[in-house]
């Protein structure tokens, strides 16, 4: 299930969002302007936001004038929630499912619901790009897919003239866990490790270097990290990032099977969650992976959460990695009610 994107498209608003704010830097860029379909084959130029499998993405084009009518874009389809017990049901299921489907990594998703007023995502942003100063941040609003916030750790690949740089961002403590890192997430983190090397390879960059893994905080979380960087051999970025995502880290290996898996089990649609997010541009590019992030109605919020799953996993104690990953946004949307 990752294909509707049902938005109401009342005839006073005219306008989309845009608002992000790189990592390391300071002032946010905010535009308005369009969200419209990227087509089958189109290379993006600007700002591009796709949905998980890359069935829909999107560009923005700015619009010279600032509408003062402007107003938040609400998704007229309420995101499907599970509870705890729900979500171990499931998630063992998809567990059990992967030997039949031949899956070594899952990564599993669930939907977490909580009161938040639409009309505060300014404030939001502003409080997540200052509490989160090493994450990419944004607020995008649009009648094609409503509301959308996040501030996320991953990146999916930076790209300055021929030098290309990602990362392999999988295995998850709590800020406050001090137990050593288990085999089991060393090999989560491996899987992605393995998946980025080959697609680098498969596209022909050269000089291909890695350093990892090593642990990194982000916000709530500490996470395994591993750095890459490469040289392009040819104007073939935006391959590049088509053939990366989605990760292990966001889907699991091998890619097909981890999605059939995923397909079956999840109860949810992930519309733009664990897709990519950023700037486009061949020789100058900065995308993410979309994590950390919520879809926002007028009265609430649902926040997007998921983590990957080997053989060994204990279903309830991935419940509990994504209650720490979903505090990135709650602990700040806590400050604004
Ligand atoms: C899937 C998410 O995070 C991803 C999964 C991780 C994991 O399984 O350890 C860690 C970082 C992300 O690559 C999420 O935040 O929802």
């Amino acid at each position: 299930m990752y294909r509707t994107f049902n938005c109401n498209d009342s005839s006073q608003i005219v306008k989309d969002l845009l608002i992000y704010r790189l990592p390391k830097e300071t002032a946010p860029v905010i535009k308005h302007g369009t969200f419209s379909i990227l087509k089958e084959g189109e290379k993006p130029s600007g700002f591009v936001v796709s949905d998980f499998l890359h069935e829909r993405a999107f560009h923005f084009r700015e619009s010279a004038e600032f509408d003062p009518g402007f107003d938040f874009h609400y998704g007229r389809e309420i995101p499907t929630v599970i509870s705890r017990r729900d979500y171990q049901i499931e998630a063992q299921a998809f567990l059990n499912s992967f030997p039949l489907l031949g899956v070594e990594k899952g990564v599993f998703s669930r939907i977490k619901q909580t009161p938040f007023r639409g009309d505060r995502a300014f404030d939001l942003f502003h409080l997540l790009e200052n509490t989160y100063p090493h994450a990419f941040c944004y607020l995008i609003s649009s009648a094609e897919f409503g509301t959308w916030i996040g501030a996320t750790p991953e990146l999916l690949m930076n790209q300055e003239g021929m030098v290309c740089k990602t990362v392999a961002l999988a295995g998850t403590h709590g800020e406050n866990e001090e137990h050593e890192w288990t085999p089991k997430e060393l090999e989560e983190h491996a899987f992605v490790v393995d998946a980025i090397k080959e697609t680098l390879d498969r596209n022909e960059c050269v000089e291909i270097e890695s350093d990892g893994p090593y642990v990194v905080q982000a916000g709530p979380v500490q996470h395994l990290k591993t750095d890459f960087k490469a040289l392009l051999t040819k104007p073939n970025a935006w391959s590049i990032a088509l053939d990366l995502h989605p990760t292990p880290a966001v889907c699991g290996t091998p890619r097909r099977n981890a999605i059939e898996a995923i397909a079956s089990r999840e109860m949810h649609d992930r519309e733009l969650y664990t897709g990519f997010i950023g700037l486009f541009e061949e020789g100058n590019t900065n995308l993410f992976v979309n994590l950390r992030c919520a879809q926002l109605f007028r009265d609430k919020a649902f926040l997007y959460v998921g983590g990957g799953f080997t053989i060994d996993s204990i279903p309830d104690l991935e419940w509990e990695e994504t209650e720490h990953k979903a505090e990135t946004l709650m602990r700040v949307m806590k400050k604004i009610l």
